[in-house]
């Protein structure tokens, strides 16, 4: 195995090759079968606080998209919860697949979310580095949040948002441009445009159009080309 990733031949089932504790006892992720979890009344509540003047970068390492922070001093740091002391705040990526329902590392009761992210801490209590603390049972803390599919929780948006100063518009009669192709629609376009820039509109061309298990490809367009008018008439207000 070269370089460990997620394919055929470096993916998971491989890393043992190279990372023999692939095997070990306390690995991860796990499947969380929600009756058999325990109610411990010693837990206390979780208290996150993150000064957002220590984020630095955002990249992708060939893993995963991840956002680094500042951790050389403890402006932001996690404590509470099962820890002792505070974490530090290291860095925040993503795990996600290749399609819709699958994509998070741990699963609840068989499920598996579309995406996961991980916030990254270290115990700066106790270790002088995020690297010497990764070598510590008690070095790392690394905070789940899963994300859900497509019925994502959404809430609180105003599309109007998204308009453009004038709503002036052209009117016609059509249909939808994706099948059925149904011709139950009135359409109204707006003349004036809003503008995104490239990168935005290139993370509409990284997002897949594969099923699970296929070889992942790119959306890399979705628009019907013009069809005839065939003596519609397009009105203007
Ligand atoms: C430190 C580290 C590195 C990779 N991932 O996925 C994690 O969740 C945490
Ligand atoms: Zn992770």
């Amino acid at each position: 195995m070269l370089h460990w990733g997620y394919d055929e031949h470096n993916g998971p089932s491989h890393w043992k090759e190279v990372f023999p504790i692939a095997n070990g006892s306390r690995q991860s992720p796990i499947e969380i079968k929600t009756q058999e979890t325990k109610y411990d009344p010693a837990l206390r509540p979780l208290s996150p606080s993150y000064d957002p003047t220590s984020a630095k970068v955002i990249l992708n390492n060939g893993h995963s998209t991840s956002v680094e922070f500042d951790d050389t001093e403890n402006k932001s740091a996690l404590r509470g919860g099962p820890l002792t002391g505070s974490y530090r705040l290291r860095q925040v990526h993503f795990h996600w697949g290749s399609s819709d329902d699958v994509g998070s590392e741990h699963m609840v009761d068989g499920t598996k979310y579309a995406a996961e992210l991980h916030v990254v801490h270290w115990n700066a209590d106790r270790y002088s580095s995020f690297v010497e603390a990764a070598q510590q049972a008690d070095g790392l803390a690394v905070m789940a949040v899963f994300l859900k599919g497509k019925q994502h929780r959404f809430t609180n948006f105003d599309p109007s948002c998204l308009l453009p100063q004038s709503l002036d518009y052209w009117t016609y009669l059509g249909s939808l441009t994706v099948p059925p192709l149904l011709e139950s629609v009135i359409w109204i376009i707006l003349r004036e445009p809003i503008s995104v820039c490239s990168e935005q509109l290139a993370r509409f061309r990284s997002f897949l159009c594969t099923d699970e298990g296929e070889a992942a490809c790119c959306l890399l367009k979705n628009y019907r080309p013009p069809q005839p008018l065939r003596g519609r008439e397009v009105r203007r207000n």
